[in-house]
């Protein structure tokens, strides 16, 4: 991919935490939740099964853009695996108090897809960022209230690092980024790979 194009990048994603760890580091992406069902896709472990759905998003929506050789398109998908199982968002507020019950005190490895494809080139890259998380040995009252909390409901793995759930984690090994939905070095390593540098989605 040449140096003189106008590099922008389209996130396949409804996550507003994807979203924002972007804006932070100097991109401005504009957002495409591509509303593919999740559900059909069959993987192996975790590992394989995040970078099926990170493929799968934003495969979606390049299908849906015009051949603009300065768009790159990027899907993300996060689960984590914790004793063998594989967990996403929780179906409700039973299952998140259930994993919590589970996890306290225990660590897990949390798993995100990246994809990147460029419209034009037909180029593309992807990747698995993970990182390990050390969960906290939380009573059942702080599980019932981070529960009550709501937060746990619509996040991967029922928990997060930047917002009430840092105080049930007690470190990580790897990148926080790659936790909350996004890891940047990886998406730096992932458009190398595509002959783009990073700093060419800083915005201005
Ligand atoms: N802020 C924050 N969000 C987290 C954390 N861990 C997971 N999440 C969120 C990021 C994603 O929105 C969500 C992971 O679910 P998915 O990978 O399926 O993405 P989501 O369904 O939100 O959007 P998408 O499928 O990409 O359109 O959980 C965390 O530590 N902090």
């Amino acid at each position: 991919m040449g140096n003189d194009i106008d590099y922008r990048l389209v996130l396949a994603s409804a996550s507003p935490a994807r979203r924002a760890l972007l804006s932070a580091a100097g991109i401005d992406a504009e957002v495409m939740v591509s509303g593919v069902d999740e559900s059909v896709v069959e993987a192996a472990d975790a590992y394989e099964l995040c970078l099926a759905l990170a493929r799968m998003k934003a495969r979606a929506i390049a299908a849906e853009l015009p051949p603009d050789p300065g768009i790159l398109v990027l899907g993300c998908d996060s689960v984590l695996a914790f004793d063998g199982q594989i967990f996403g968002k929780p179906a409700n507020a039973e299952e998140a108090a259930k994993r919590w019950e589970m996890m306290r005190g225990r660590s897990g490895v949390l798993h995100t897809g990246h994809h990147v494809t460029g419209l034009v080139s037909g180029r593309q890259a992807e990747a698995v960022g993970t990182t390990v998380v050390h969960f906290s040995d939380i009573t059942d009252a702080e599980i019932a209230a981070y529960v009550a909390s709501e937060e746990p409901l619509n996040v991967a793995g029922s928990f997060t690092i930047d917002g009430r759930g840092a105080a049930f984690v007690e470190r990580i090994e790897g990148d926080p980024g790659n936790v909350i939905g996004l890891s940047l070095p990886l998406l730096r390593k992932l458009l190398i790979e595509m002959d783009v540098s990073i700093t060419a989605l800083w915005r201005a």
